[in-house]
């Protein structure tokens, strides 16, 4: 019998190294009336194991069940969760075992809530902080507090003034250091209160201006406990929100961002299911955020990934719980009941590719996909990491780091919508603004029809691209241009370096449109339908099927080429579809 999604139930924490529990938001005065009942109810718990949880669709009835750790439902506080997720790890940072605990979600499902908490309800941030500096008091220890964001694969110290840039860099042992993070004592609550408050506050000035960037940040609150020598650390994360583009219709900046951020979440599940399946590969290299929190996430440390959900939001929540429950290792299954209702049942989309490359004779595929598999798997050679770090250096790892701040710039210049204060503009970007040419940069509101019409348009079968018209031509060039709206910034910026040739100009340019030209074609892989797949070379009927199932699975599955693999294309199939691509643009 399904229990009452507010019923409190959670089994007791394990000693799995990442625990994975549901917390559902109450429904907001604004919805209360368009949802009946939650989508998300309580099935089951086995003290000391697990809970099954049922996500149900109100208007189809379509119903998917799955495993997880714990349930928080409506009416649980957030002391209820911090009783029993968070005090336990808290114990152990203590003894030197670091913890992490982070809020998993979409946009508005409860994640800030849940870390943050009002006046009233105080949430696990400053619960934690009450909780470790109580066990200090009377003791030798200290305790101090960093506080930082993950925006566009780059850091910011939230708790210096001007939101100033970190750099990430490997120490001797390999480990991610943050060079330039200011550590703060705090002795007591107040002190806490007024440096986290400053920090949040700062979370929003810095980026509110460039269109909602507080939800499109990670930021990470760490304790520090230290005697004479550091004994362990606990981060609290508030993750910005998880985003599904074919809803959105981000664009420009905004899909970079989207992208960017579903690229670290899906990192960050792929770091949680390796630990929790006990291999010997875990991927932290890919993604900033998981880099940094190497040393507080797998070995002997604790984590718990708290995943946010908002009872009006059926298909968000299915979204949010599968990728939850992968990061669990834990399949969800289907009921028989709901498999009729249900056309598209969960499998095992590994055994299924295999069988289906098996019934192709593609014996070699498979054995790549052994490889890939494999927990001494090596990278494939056409990984994201080659393709994003441009052979030659210095100029074109600078040029990288300016592409961003010229997004910025470009969606201030651009946006009649977006007023920042200039004296909330960091420097750099006020001398940017006065020296950026705006009328050679492209509108983004003008490229807006373009968008998705060229994007299939470069990514359409590639005899559709042989012959273009000059209007075509022109399109299409425009539109790749338009599509990467850094460019212009980028170029301009380049001449600025000291030492910078015509040659790294174009360079930097090249690698830019070979870049937005990637993104491209996994954007496009990401959202096009059925037809529009097989138009693709090298995608037939059965290979768009596939996709469509792992979309069902993850709503971005592709995030770098890599992530081709799993669809059987290899690294060659992949460079020569990309480079007839190209090459069709500019016949
Ligand atoms: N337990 C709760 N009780 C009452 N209101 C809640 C609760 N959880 C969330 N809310 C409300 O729901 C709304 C969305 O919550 P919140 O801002 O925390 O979402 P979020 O996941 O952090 O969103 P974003 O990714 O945009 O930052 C807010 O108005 C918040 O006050």
């Amino acid at each position: 019998m399904a229990a009452a999604a507010t019923s409190a139930r959670s089994a007791a924490p394990s000693s799995q190294p990442v625990r994975v529990v549901l917390r559902v938001r109450p429904f907001l005065p604004s919805e209360a009336t368009s949802a009946a009942a939650p989508c998300v109810s309580l099935l089951g718990s086995h003290p000391g194991s697990e809970v099954t949880v049922q996500l149900k669709d109100q208007h189809t009835s379509r119903s998917e069940h799955y495993k997880l750790d714990a349930f928080f439902g409506q009416e649980d506080s957030i002391s209820q969760i911090f009783d029993r997720e968070v005090s336990t790890v808290i114990q152990g940072i203590f003894e030197g075992v670091n913890a992490t605990v982070f809020a998993y979600g979409a946009t508005g499902s409860g994640k800030t809530y849940t870390m943050q908490g009002t006046e009233d309800f105080p949430g696990l941030i400053p619960l934690a902080a009450s909780t470790v500096l109580a066990l200090c008091t009377g003791t030798w220890c200290s305790v101090e507090i960093s506080y930082y964001e993950v925006y566009m694969e780059r850091c910011y110290d939230l708790l210096e003034p001007k939101a100033k840039e970190i750099m990430a860099l490997d120490d001797k042992d390999g480990n991610m250091q943050l060079k330039g993070l200011s550590w703060v004592p705090v002795r007591s609550m107040e002190e806490f209160q007024e440096l986290y408050s400053i920090g949040v506050q700062r979370r929003k000035v810095a980026h509110t201006g460039l269109n909602d960037v507080s939800s499109r940040s990670h930021a990470v609150l760490s304790l520090r406990v230290s005697a004479d020598v550091v004994k362990g650390r606990i981060n609290l994360i508030d993750l910005a929100g998880s985003e599904d583009n074919r809803r959105t219709f981000n664009e420009g900046i905004r899909l970079q961002e989207s992208a960017k951020i579903n690229q670290s979440l899906f990192t960050l599940s792929n770091v949680i299911s390796a630990l929790n399946k006990n291999e010997l590969r875990i991927p932290y290299r890919e993604s900033k955020l998981t880099r940094i929190l190497q040393d507080s996430l797998g070995g002997s440390s604790r984590a718990v990934m708290i995943a946010c959900l908002n009872p009006a939001e059926y298909q968000e929540s299915v979204n949010t719980v599968s990728l939850a429950a992968r990061s669990r290792h834990i399949g969800n299954f289907t009921s028989s009941a709901s498999k009729q209702e249900t056309p598209k049942v969960k499998v095992d989309m590994e055994a299924k590719l295999r069988a289906w490359l098996e019934s192709k004779g593609k014996t070699k595929s498979i054995q790549r996909m052994d490889g890939l598999f494999s927990p001494i798997a090596s990278k494939t050679p056409f990984s994201v990491s080659h393709m994003k770090q441009p052979a030659s250096s210095r100029i074109s790892c600078r040029s990288k780091a300016m592409d961003q701040d010229g997004g910025k710039i470009k969606k201030i210049l651009f946006d009649p919508e977006v007023h920042v204060p200039t004296e909330k503009i960091p420097r750099e970007h006020m001398q940017n603004e006065v020296n950026t040419p705006k009328k050679v940069l492209p509108s983004v509101t003008q490229c807006k029809e373009k968008h998705e019409a060229s994007l299939r348009k470069a990514l359409s079968p590639i005899s559709s691209n042989v012959v273009p018209t000059n209007q075509q031509i022109s399109d299409n060039v425009n539109c790749a241009i338009l599509l990467e709206p850094q460019t212009p910034i980028e170029t301009s910026k380049i001449e600025k370096i000291p030492g910078a040739t015509l040659l790294d100009k174009f360079n930097a340019l090249g690698s830019n449109l070979k870049e937005a030209l990637v993104q491209q074609y996994l954007d496009f892989l990401n959202v096009a339908n059925k037809e529009e797949l097989q138009q693709l070379k090298g995608i037939g009927v059965r290979r768009a099927e596939y996709i469509l199932e792992l979309r069902e699975e993850s709503p971005t599955p592709f995030k770098t080429l890599a992530d081709l693999e799993n669809i059987g294309l290899s690294s060659k199939q992949i460079q020569d579809i990309l480079r007839k691509t190209a090459s069709g643009i500019f016949k």
